[in-house]
């Protein structure tokens, strides 16, 4: 195969940052996708519709001259969220879903849930709208261990969840275990996860072995093989639950090397070339277009893009940096490496 044409695939799991960075990145993702569902995990975060739409703003300001993408916007859900909130950002139709960060789980969730039981109003309504609810799913105890938060969170959280709304809409974001890939496929279809390119072509001695590579930190972390194996299974079984989301988290080339190096991976330069190879690695190249343009716009409700995109089988080289603004530089995955797939420009 030399082509391959598919939907013009959406990304449901999206960090575009704020003024300079955000300017910096959103065309790579424009370029690509229909749509992105843009993480609230900014400096303060964006926890109500009159942020989210003066945000939107700002991302529709940035982008080229003529793109089509649609910023779907989200809620940064807290401990005082109240039920009015939600309503009030689901009725303008431009929030599509709200987003739970256990508090300190990951980058900028300070202002995150200390206990999902504080939200029971917010989580009511939402499941009430089928407002979808947006998990990143990892305990937060520091007696668990890092490779172990995911797993635990379906038990002590998720399932608990689960059990006291069993109608609410819930994304099980950017899995990366076998756990996790065995709950979502076992659950009713209210229940879809989506899945970063990293976590499908990665495992944890990529980043550890021969030294140390932060450019492959992110959370939740890579996991050992046999995890990834489970998530290429999911994400090529044609099982709707499962989804398209980069989890595409730009920080600049100093904060990720450095002694206390930020999480994130900056996959939005080639996101589908990414998802293209680890489907073409498992032979599952048919089943791209379902994972990748889709599922996510079933689950959501939303209609699935009427244009299309085609990749050719070329070799060229990813770049080393990116301009990041004000002096700053961005390392894109695979910095530097070829890549065996690339998207045709109109
Ligand atoms: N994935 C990451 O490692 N980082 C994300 C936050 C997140 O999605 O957890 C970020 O905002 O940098
Ligand atoms: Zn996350
Ligand atoms: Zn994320």
């Amino acid at each position: 195969m030399t082509a391959i044409t598919l939907t013009r695939p959406d990304d449901w799991h999206l960090h575009l940052r704020d003024g300079v960075a955000l300017a910096s990145v959103v065309a790579d993702t424009a370029r690509q996708m229909g749509r992105a569902i843009i993480m609230p995990n900014l400096k303060p975060p964006v926890t109500n519709l009159d942020q989210a739409l003066d945000y939107r703003q700002r991302i529709l300001a940035a982008l080229p001259a003529e793109s089509q993408f649609e910023p779907l916007m989200t809620l940064y859900l807290t401990d005082r969220t109240t039920s009015e909130d939600i309503e009030t950002a689901w009725g303008s139709g431009k929030v599509q879903a709200v987003k739970l960060y256990p508090a300190g789980a990951t980058t900028n969730s300070d202002s995150g849930v200390t206990d999902l039981r504080h939200c029971e109003e917010a989580v009511a309504t939402m499941a009430r709208l089928g407002m979808p609810l947006l998990v990143h799913g990892e305990v937060t105890d520091h007696e668990i261990d890092i490779f172990d938060r995911e797993a635990v969170f379906i038990e002590r959280v998720m399932k608990p969840l689960l059990s006291r709304h069993p109608d609410l809409k819930v994304v099980f974001e950017h899995i990366t275990t076998a756990d996790a890939a065995r709950f979502v496929a076992e659950s009713p279809s209210n229940i879809g996860a989506t899945i970063t390119a990293h976590h499908l072509l990665y495992n944890r001695n990529h980043m550890l072995v021969g030294g140390i590579r932060p450019h492959y930190y992110c959370l939740p972390i890579l996991k050992r093989e046999r995890h990834r194996e489970a998530l290429i299974e999911a994400a090529t079984s044609g099982d709707k639950s499962f989804f398209l989301g980069t989890d595409s988290a730009p920080h600049a080339r100093h904060d990720k090397e450095s002694d206390c190096g930020c999480a994130g991976a900056y996959t939005a330069l080639t996101a589908i070339e990414l998802y293209a190879t680890a489907f073409e690695q498992a032979g599952a190249l048919d089943r791209l277009e379902g994972f990748a343009s889709h599922h996510g716009p079933d689950f959501y409700g939303l209609p699935r893009n009427s244009d299309s995109i085609t990749l050719d089988k070329v070799e060229w080289q990813v770049p080393a940096e990116l301009p990041f603004g004000e002096g700053k530089t961005l390392v894109p995955l695979r910095a530097g490496e070829t890549l065996g797939w690339k998207m045709r420009q109109d």
